[in-house]
């Protein structure tokens, strides 16, 4: 079986919807046959971004796997996003996301104001969001409504306390199920119909370990483009957070954050958002509140 690494890299070569400029040969090559960079210091960063206000975040709908595209403001946060990498001398040697179209076209348009678009993009599922299973196309607040905000937070913000599945009579379930682009993986097993933040961690965290981290060993700079729950699990992973303080924690659109990492893959800096602090903090409060009734 091929692993996680060469597989990225033939889904990234065969794949016809990718956003990006397709990468060359020449850029294949490179990965595969990495040189060791030096590193000075020993410490390694990573630079994180969830993906851009989708047309379902601005519907406020769960998303999950359905395959949303950015909404024009989701569009203009991605510009900005690239922006700031830019004017902040940000370079890029490879980038990861998911294969979900939001993700994508965030890190093309990152990569495009960069001027970096050249660089080899790995396409993994392991970085979709997370299966929103039977509350994939519902309004989250109509859903608060019927259901009450504190059983909408459970399933959003829970650790593993997952949504009810998508069973085969649900509105998405054949448009995500019978989906090309899942053919070779994951596997009937693996495929979800739900899944906790739990869950999530447990097919994101092995792509970290054995795709991500391998590549900063070997001195690569790194951007990885994908959700809100997806990420959640790494900074989960990376931070230690104990189950109840990730319930806290809603990741805003379109700005990018950086980890800087001890030589044991350990934060010495965690979540530093590359963005004004008072404007986080308001778009991760309106994270949180998409859950309300209204
Ligand atoms: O899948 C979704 O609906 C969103 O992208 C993430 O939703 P959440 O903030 O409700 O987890």
């Amino acid at each position: 079986m091929l692993n996680y690494f060469t597989k990225s890299i033939f889904k990234a070569i065969i794949r016809p919807k990718i956003w990006c400029t397709s990468i060359s040969k020449k850029n294949v090559c490179t990965a595969l046959h990495a040189i060791k960079k030096c590193s000075t210091t020993n410490n390694y960063r990573v630079v994180m971004v969830r993906h851009g206000e989708s047309e379902w975040n601005e519907k406020n709908l769960f998303c999950g796997w359905y395959d949303a595209k950015l909404s024009p403001k989701g569009l203009q946060e991605a510009v900005n996003a690239g922006k700031t990498l830019k004017l902040n001398n940000y370079v890029f040697d490879v980038a990861h996301t998911s294969v979900l179209q939001r993700a994508q076209h965030t890190l093309c348009t990152i990569l495009d104001e960069l001027d970096q678009v050249e660089i080899p993009v790995h396409v993994t599922w392991r970085l979709n969001e997370r299966h929103y299973g039977g509350l994939t196309g519902l309004d989250k607040s109509e859903t608060a409504a019927k259901y009450g905000e504190k059983q909408v937070k459970v399933w959003r913000r829970s650790f593993d306390t997952p949504p009810p599945p998508m069973e085969k009579d649900h509105a998405y379930y054949d448009q995500i199920v019978k989906d090309p682009r899942y053919t070779d993986e994951p596997s009937g097993k693996e495929f979800p119909m739900f899944e906790s933040l739990k869950l999530t961690i447990e097919r994101t965290l092995p792509y970290w370990n054995e795709v991500i981290v391998p590549q900063m060993k070997l001195g690569k700079r790194i951007i990885i483009a994908a959700h809100g729950n997806s990420l959640r699990g790494i900074i989960k992973y990376l931070d230690n957070l104990s189950d109840d303080t990730i319930m806290n924690l809603n990741l805003p659109t379109g700005i990018p954050f950086e980890y800087t990492l001890d030589e044991n893959f350990k934060p010495i800096v965690s979540l530093k958002f590359l963005g004004d602090a008072e404007t986080v903090k308001k778009a991760m409060a309106a994270v949180a509140s998409q859950g309300k009734a209204k």
